[in-house]
């Protein structure tokens, strides 16, 4: 099946010269929830902002279902919804007229059950007739997201609809999105929570300056996050890791005085207890065992780290 988004060497460069994309590669299916992480500055909202047609790119092209976004601009955006990261409603604006004049923006007829069912899965409903500016931050960004929908689009951009927002919105947040993606609604999110992007998403993206490192899935990407480290203190210094354990992962570490084993906890056999016969075959004798998980952080961390050298 052809992607629904498709991006090939999207680049960027700001007047003044910074290159904020560098050449962006994506194909995104339809249906799936993309979740696209990245550092301050890595160039999130600028690619967001380059496919709905915001900013325009330096060179690459962007299709929606098949129409470019430059120069078949009108069906392409008509495909797209986006929820900004800023909040830009009109405070003296009625909710219900917000959302309906972003669908008449789009040329598409009223349809007042359609604008019903939106507020209501957004639980506004009862707030149609509240104007913007009495709402809470959260409400706000509930209608961000009413508007958004508002014209039936297939793709949904959502640029860190959480940030700021307490633990039962964003609950509520993650929800949403998981019932629009039953309806067949592509979501592609920015977002600098982890625990977001392991929550709601299919595959996962890491962009650092520009670039983007890497798009996979989520389990490939968590059953790599599944290593752990045990380190093993020794009663003894030693100066290499003994000939009959050089075929497993192991480590000399402080000084000789430590061995540190990494090993998949994804895996049915961790091979600790052969690690651990081993050592006694070798003779070498154990002060104190401790374990540690790397964490979606730290990984995350250590490809941004890795992107950038
Ligand atoms: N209009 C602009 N003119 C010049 N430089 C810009 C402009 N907009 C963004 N930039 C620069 O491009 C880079 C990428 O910015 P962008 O907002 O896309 O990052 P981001 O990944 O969304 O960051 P954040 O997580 O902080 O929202 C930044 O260094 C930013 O300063």
């Amino acid at each position: 099946m052809a992607p629904i988004l498709r991006i090939s060497n999207l680049k960027k460069t700001y007047k003044g010269g910074f290159e904020a994309l560098k050449g962006v590669d994506l194909d995104i299916r339809e249906g799936e929830i993309l979740a696209l992480l990245g550092p301050n500055g890595a160039g999130k909202t600028t690619l967001i902002s380059t496919i709905c047609g915001i900013t325009v790119p330096t060179s690459g092209s962007v299709t929606v279902n098949g129409f470019d976004t430059l120069t078949q601009y009108r069906q392409a955006r008509a495909m797209i919804g986006l929820v900004p990261q800023e909040i830009n409603l009109e405070p003296f604006e009625k909710v219900i007229n917000t959302v309906a004049l972003t669908r008449g923006l789009f040329g598409k007829r009223r349809d007042d059950a359609l604008l019903e069912r939106i507020l209501r899965r957004l639980s506004l409903w009862d707030k149609k007739d509240s104007r913007i500016r009495e709402l809470s931050g959260g409400m706000k960004r509930r209608v961000l997201i009413a508007k958004a929908l508002s014209h039936e689009p297939r793709v949904l951009f959502l640029d860190e609809p959480t940030a700021g927002v307490d633990v039962d919105l964003r609950k509520d947040m993650w929800n949403i999105v998981s019932e629009l993606k039953a309806e067949g609604v592509t979501v592609i999110l920015t977002t600098h929570y982890i625990e977001e992007a392991e929550a709601i998403s299919d595959r996962v993206g890491v962009i650092s300056e520009g670039r983007l490192l890497l798009v996979e899935e989520k389990n490939a990407l968590m059953a790599r996050m599944g290593r752990k480290q045990l380190t093993i203190e020794l009663r003894e210094k030693i100066a290499a890791v003994p000939p009959g354990l050089t075929d497993l992962d192991l480590e000399l570490a402080g000084d000789g005085m430590s061995l540190v084993y990494t090993y998949d906890t994804q895996k049915e056999r961790t091979g600790i207890t052969a690690l651990l016969a081993a050592l006694s075959r070798e003779g070498i004798t154990l002060r104190d065992l401790s374990t540690r998980q790397s964490s979606l952080e730290e990984i995350f961390v250590g490809l941004v780290k890795e992107g950038a050298a």
